[in-house]
């Protein structure tokens, strides 16, 4: 589960959220919308630690967000960004990068698994030996995702992740993203993706409101 609780969010003196509580089931798959800049990428960010909160807490599956548990929450969670940094070279090398790290080491996914995870994405073989800077954002994007799968992650936090997509591509990242095992909290503008969600929910006035479907 997710859980903001009495969150209050300020970004350069700006206040974006006052005082909201937001609890994500396991299992849910959430829609932030709103005006452009009301804050929706902000709040994503705030549960990876990436935005400090002025007031309130986060707990992902009831560990609280804090410097001394970051680096675990960020390890727990994806976070899928407008422009993913995919933090190597080569674009191979960025997909098995956390495999190199104490936490998943001796994890290295086979070579065929890594295969079937990029076509579920719509994503060729070849892209292995680009160069990370190469690609496209909305490449990247899948790249990111791939590699969460390929970690068993199950909590993803999913900006805007098929703006850039051909249709699809956009289908095949929704059919990974919306299985039953995911926790989703998202931000996007394109209806089949908020028509897919069970949870809308709006940032107006500062606040958050949630609509019925
Ligand atoms: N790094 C930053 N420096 C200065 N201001 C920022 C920064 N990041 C966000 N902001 C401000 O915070 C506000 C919220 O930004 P955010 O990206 O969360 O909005 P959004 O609702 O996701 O917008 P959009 O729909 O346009 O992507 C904006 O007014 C923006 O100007």
């Amino acid at each position: 589960m997710i859980e903001f609780r009495n969150i209050t969010l300020k970004v350069h003196r700006q206040t974006l959220l006052e005082s909201v509580s937001l609890q994500i089931a396991d299992g849910d798959k959430v829609v932030i919308r709103g005006a452009s800049g009301c804050g929706k990428s902000s709040l994503l960010k705030s549960a990876i630690g990436a935005i400090p909160l002025g007031q309130g807490s986060i707990r992902i599956h009831s560990l609280e967000l804090s410097p001394a548990t970051v680096a675990e929450i960020r390890a727990r969670i994806a976070f899928i960004g407008q422009e993913p940094t995919l933090g190597a070279d080569q674009v191979r090398d960025a997909l098995l990068l956390p495999f190199n790290f104490k936490a998943h080491r001796g994890n290295q996914p086979p070579e065929k698994e890594i295969i079937e995870t990029l076509g579920r994405l719509h994503l060729s073989t070849d892209i292995l030996d680009k160069p990370s800077k190469r690609i496209s954002g909305g490449e990247k994007q899948r790249i990111a995702i791939a590699r969460a799968l390929l970690l068993g992650k199950t909590v993803f936090l999913a900006d805007e992740v098929t703006s850039a997509l051909d249709p699809e591509s956009k289908a095949a990242v929704m059919e990974e993203l919306f299985r039953p095992g995911i926790t989703l909290l998202s931000v996007s503008h394109d209806p089949d993706w908020i028509a897919a969600c069970n949870r809308i929910i709006a940032i107006e006035n500062r606040q958050l409101e949630e609509t019925s479907k």
